[in-house]
């Protein structure tokens, strides 16, 4: 690794995270060395350095390691001269953003994402009632409920939804005072503002907007005088009908270390929450997502069947579903293969790996004699008739193929049965599939049902 590699490296990232994120995240990072497998990366505050490391250490090092194989890890560090007191060391976009507050300019703190529009936001069952509320306020019509509450798991959403209703509403409402930060710029910005004694002009700000929007408020929990001066302001702006938007990880209710007056506040308007994504949802944010690649990497083609697995297999948040698409298409095209299921399972290996749902001889067992209608205690044990011979041996053959189990340890959880039984069953089910229908189906079937 070195750093014209890491000049190079640093274009094909500004097409992948696109031309903001890259200005706001990418381009200050600068290469520094590369030893003993670990690239060392100075970075100017910490902040920037843990966002970049959850968020693109993943893209950055399957780029660094495409070039130099032998970096396993990424580091970011402030170096020496830059660290401050935590007040200090927050990222350079709020503190360009406090400057222009203070110059009495644009209020909208946090970059918002260029990306994340009602436009690309799919929509399923899941999701359906969060985005709708999401639109209502959008709207910018008369406030109806104060505030609106968004929640749900990790990746599933919520900050994509607030910077569409941002996007919008600075369209439809230009005129409004809209104010978009993370609960912990809100923080960072209160600390801030107590050391250089300019509490007035703080208050001052946060009073004087028409919509505020606070993502991940879960963060200030436990944070005392932070808590109070967001109660406050909370407070200072329901009382002038202004619209507050709040997202968090969970209900308001549930927030550890949230006093109970806030927790009660965040509750008193309306509370919606982003389900876990289901099959459907995945399918149609992947196919949306693609199209988005295909900006990027025109001419790359997707083999019919390998969004349907990838919706099928990575069932975790859609921010893994996505990092995996963007990986696919950035390997497809450095080795210049077209996306096919052999280049999916080779790209993705570590994430299917991850996702993979692990299946045991019980789950097994008791799938099969339910589907056959026969006792759990009849398939296991001795007796030989026929009836219960061949759903046993499906199990065994499912138990082989579905499983890590050796066949000794799969004979012991049959009865203590001998390992060549079993071999001897797997052996007569592989027969079967070929010769008849009907056992092809059942193994169909209930392959579908344990995966699921
Ligand atoms: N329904 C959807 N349609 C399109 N993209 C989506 C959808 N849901 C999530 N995403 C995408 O998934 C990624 C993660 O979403 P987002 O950052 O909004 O999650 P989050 O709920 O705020 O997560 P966290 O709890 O980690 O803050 C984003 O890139 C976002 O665009």
């Amino acid at each position: 690794m070195t750093n014209e590699m890491w000049g190079q490296l640093r274009q094909r990232l500004q097409k992948t995270v696109g031309q903001n994120n890259f200005k706001a995240w990418i381009e200050p990072i600068e290469f520094r060395s590369a030893d003993d497998g670990i690239a060392v990366f100075h970075v100017p505050t910490n902040f920037l350095g843990n966002y970049v490391n959850q968020n693109y250490a993943d893209i950055i090092l399957h780029e660094v390691r495409a070039r130099s194989p032998e970096v396993r890890r990424l580091k970011f560090v402030v170096p020496a001269r830059t660290v401050e007191t935590e007040a200090a060391n927050t990222d350079t976009v709020i503190h360009r953003a406090a400057r222009q507050v203070q110059n009495g300019s644009a209020l909208t703190t946090a970059p918002l994402d260029t990306r994340f529009t009602f436009d690309s936001f799919v929509v399923g069952k899941p999701n359906e009632l969060a985005h709708a509320a999401a639109k209502r306020v959008a709207e910018g019509g008369p406030v109806t409920f104060n505030p609106l509450f968004l929640y749900g798991g990790v990746g599933l959403g919520k900050t994509h939804l607030m910077h569409a209703i941002a996007h919008e509403l600075r369209l439809r409402r230009p005129e409004l005072n809209v104010l978009y930060l993370s609960a912990e710029q809100f923080m960072y910005r209160f600390v801030q503002a107590l050391r250089d004694r300019k509490m007035m002009d703080f208050k001052e700000i946060f009073r004087s907007v028409d919509v505020l929007m606070v993502d991940d408020v879960q963060f200030i929990a436990g944070k005392g005088s932070t808590q109070e001066e967001f109660f406050h302001t909370f407070n200072a702006l329901v009382d002038q009908n202004k619209q507050i938007i709040i997202s968090g990880d969970r209900a308001p209710g549930e927030i550890k270390d949230m006093e109970e007056r806030v927790k009660s506040r965040l509750q008193c308007g309306l509370v919606v929450d982003l389900h876990p994504t289901d099959y459907e949802l995945r399918l149609g944010i992947l196919q949306s997502k693609v199209e988005q690649q295909r900006v990027n990497y025109p001419g790359l083609e997707v083999e019919n069947g390998v969004l349907e697995f990838l919706a099928h297999r990575i069932s975790t948040n859609v921010r893994v579903l996505e990092g995996a698409l963007t990986r696919l298409f950035a390997f497809a095209s450095l080795v210049g293969r077209e996306i096919n299921m052999e280049l999916t399972q080779d790209c993705l290996s570590d994430v299917l790996r991850a996702s993979e749902r692990k299946i045991t001889v019980e789950e097994i067992q008791r799938k099969v004699s339910d589907h056959y209608n026969i006792r759990l205690s009849d398939m296991i044990g001795p007796k030989r008739l026929r009836s219960y011979a061949r759903p046993r041996q499906v199990a065994m053959y499912l138990c082989k193929k579905m499983t890590s189990r050796s066949l000794p340890e799969i004979g012991r959880r049959f009865g203590g049965r001998d390992h060549t039984t079993v071999m001897h069953g797997v052996k007569r089910i592989e027969e079967l599939k070929v010769q008849d229908g009907q056992i092809a189906e059942d193994l169909e079937l209930l392959r579908r049902a344990l995966e699921e």
